[in-house]
């Protein structure tokens, strides 16, 4: 790889969104999530399931839910800190979450020491909890990226096509 992989840090795009890599190239967030409201440690956002991530009839696949917390969770702390990842996420699912239909989420920074972070939110219809989501993030150490390339490069693939450490 020729640029270096931990210089990479979310950007606003051309819209002034902030989003993933594989939304960046899109110019919209493909779970439909959009800030509504940022103001210290705690950023309010609309959101709307795309009926593409439908599970059960009409009812978001939880999979959608812990994603959507993934990206808020990190967006509040990446407000602060543009280097992160996500070290646990643990979501709590209390009612079915509608699809096309706007949701709220409130994200907020619990506690922050170091490079330790603690995050939590929760997603709401006309002010009644669907779910709640409580992460664990930690700023990347400067050779994140690079140190995982050089470890995937030591792997080998055999025949049978499981992996080795060479
Ligand atoms: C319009 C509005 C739209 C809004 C909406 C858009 C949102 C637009 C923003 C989107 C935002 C999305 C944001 C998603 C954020 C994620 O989801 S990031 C992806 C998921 N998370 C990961 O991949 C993290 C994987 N885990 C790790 O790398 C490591 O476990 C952690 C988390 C760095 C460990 O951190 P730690 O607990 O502080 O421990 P640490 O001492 O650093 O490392 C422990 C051990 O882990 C291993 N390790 C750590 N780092 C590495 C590494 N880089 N390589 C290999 N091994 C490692 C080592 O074995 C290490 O032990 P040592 O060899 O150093 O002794």
């Amino acid at each position: 790889m020729s640029e270096d992989p931990d210089a990479s840090a979310i950007a606003p795009s051309p819209s002034g969104r902030l989003l993933c890599g594989g939304c960046a190239p899109h110019d919209a967030c493909r779970l439909g999530v959009e800030i509504a409201d940022a103001r210290d440690d705690v950023v309010r956002f609309e959101v709307v399931c795309p009926r593409s991530w439908h599970g059960g009839p009409g009812v978001a696949h939880g999979g959608w839910t812990a994603a959507v917390f993934d990206d808020v969770l990190s967006v509040v702390a990446l407000r602060v800190e543009p280097r992160l990842v996500t070290k646990s996420l643990a979501v709590s699912y209390l009612r079915p979450v509608p699809v096309e239909r706007p949701v709220q989420v409130l994200a907020r920074i619990d506690r922050h020491v170091g490079r330790q972070w603690e995050v939590s939110a929760e997603m709401t219809l006309a002010g009644t909890a669907l779910a709640t989501g409580r992460a664990e993030l930690r700023t990347r150490h400067p050779h994140h990226f690079a140190r995982h390339e050089a470890w995937l490069a030591r792997q080998t693939l055999s025949p049978n096509g499981s992996h080795a450490e060479s």
